[in-house]
């Protein structure tokens, strides 16, 4: 398990690139499945989860190449799809949530696809119905082992149709794009995820001779096609860890510049730091944040009640950055509610803030009442451990703003979606060390 020591109370400075996007990267390298050509993708994230995903397609028989940092080219014309079978697949597999998304893929160009239970954060229930009722809708017959939690679809064709989702699902939404693209005739999909990751997945899909209209909305109308080509494409910058880097410079009232955000694409995330009060400035596609010298202050609604930030599918707030938010909250003026919507047990990892100090009433699983310390007190530093990625940046920001010298275990977890984040953070002048 591996440990940060992290001495707090620096301020830091500078400029911070965000990485490639990790949950657009999970999307994209499935889609590479599609075709028998070759697809070169520039600005993947170097993390544990998209690793782990390139080595499940190598191990599947994609021939991948680096050209670059962060750039690859695969090819999948000669897969072993007796791989899927495997007792080393059912292991690999469940080693992280986006492997849910090579099933689509294969259903679509090889008739069939399985995958055990995937996992991903420990954060509450992660259904997959929404996934596999898509594709029993585009005529695959899915079976279920229970004893090995083990997951398969098959089809000798898929035909499009109507689909109203359950739920916005944004994995979901990815697997039943990806699958219908090389479905016979029509498929309409409403209450489709439309984040900006899912518009990436439909044009790349689009340039590779899918036929995709309505991105960016909630309904998708897909023409299938006979195959796909290959195709070039370059992944977004994160949002989370851009939402993440907002909330570091407020609580560690440092001035930080956000390089090359791609504004337009972070829809609400702007806006909702801003009704904490934090300042943000646009230059060109930079975020600037100046120091917070005198603190920030949450906004009441306009009638003076208490401001709630609630998640909700896109295009409404990520849940991946409630828990930032609520970590910068603890030294905001003022009150806010939290409210985890999607997620039953996303919030737990407040009693370490409890412990530091922070004001927190954690009201029930799904919401908690944060009442800011105005940089009055500041929290003060404790051992935790890290319980999923964005708690465990969460922590990891209180830490770096806590007075004396912390320690995070289990960072693991931390890795699985941040690159190189202690040598980034040293880069503005955290005072970070990793111990393996
Ligand atoms: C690899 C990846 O891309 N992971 C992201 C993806 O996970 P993932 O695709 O697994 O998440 P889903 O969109 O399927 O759903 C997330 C949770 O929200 C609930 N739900 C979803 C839609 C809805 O309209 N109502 C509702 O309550 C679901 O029941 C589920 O518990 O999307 C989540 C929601 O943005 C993010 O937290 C994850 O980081
Ligand atoms: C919940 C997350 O990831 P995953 O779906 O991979 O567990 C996340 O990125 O915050």
């Amino acid at each position: 398990m591996g440990t940060f020591i992290i001495e707090g109370g620096h301020q830091l400075h500078g400029e911070i690139t965000p990485q490639g996007a990790k949950n657009e990267a999970l999307q994209i390298l499935c889609a590479v499945l599609l075709t028998s050509e070759e697809v070169t993708i520039s600005n993947i994230p170097d993390i544990v989860d998209v690793n782990k995903l390139i080595s499940l397609l190598e191990d599947l028989g994609v021939k991948t190449q680096k050209k670059a940092k962060g750039t690859y080219s695969f090819k999948a014309d000669n897969l072993n799809l007796d791989y899927l079978q495997s007792a080393q697949f059912k292991e690999d597999g469940r080693g992280l949530r986006g492997s849910i998304m090579l099933v689509g893929p294969l259903l679509a160009r090889f008739g069939k696809g399985y995958i055990p239970k995937p996992g991903g954060d420990k954060i509450g229930r992660r259904r997959l119905d929404t996934h596999f009722e898509g594709f029993i809708k585009l005529g695959a017959t899915f079976r279920y082992n229970k004893e090995e939690h083990f997951y398969g679809v098959e089809a000798e064709k898929l035909t499009g149709t109507y689909m109203l989702l359950d739920e916005a699902s944004v994995t979901g939404t990815a697997n039943i794009v990806m699958a219908a693209v090389l479905a016979e005739g029509k498929t309409t999909i409403y209450n489709a995820a439309c984040e900006p990751y899912l518009q990436q997945l439909c044009k790349m899909l689009n340039r590779m001779g899918a036929k995709i209209n309505g991105i960016g909305s909630n309904l998708l109308e897909i023409e299938g096609v006979d195959s796909l080509g290959g195709t070039e494409h370059r992944m977004l910058p994160d949002m989370i860890e851009i939402g993440s880097w907002i909330g570091l410079a407020a609580m560690t009232r440092s001035h930080l510049t956000i390089k090359n955000v791609h504004w337009d694409d972070l829809g609400q995330i702007p806006t909702v730091f801003k009704k904490l009060g934090i300042q943000l400035e646009r230059q060109g596609d930079d975020i600037v944040i100046p120091e917070h010298k005198d603190g920030y202050e949450i906004q009441n609604y306009i009638d003076g009640s208490i401001l709630t930030i609630a998640d909700a599918p896109w295009p409404g707030l990520t849940p991946d950055l409630l828990s930032i938010i609520l970590v910068m909250a603890t030294q905001a003026k003022g009150e806010v509610l939290i409210h985890q919507k999607m997620f039953e047990s996303r919030l737990f990892f407040v009693d370490k803030l409890i412990d530091m100090g922070a004001k927190i009433i954690l009201c029930d699983p799904h919401r908690a009442t944060v009442i800011g310390h105005d940089f009055k007190s500041t929290l003060k530093a404790t051992t935790m451990v890290s319980p999923d990625i964005r708690a465990g940046v969460s922590l990891l920001i209180a830490a770096l703003s806590a007075k004396g010298t912390s320690t995070i275990h289990n960072i693991e977890q931390i890795d699985r979606g941040y690159e190189n984040i202690d040598t980034r953070l040293r880069a503005i002048g955290a005072k970070i060390t990793r111990l393996q």
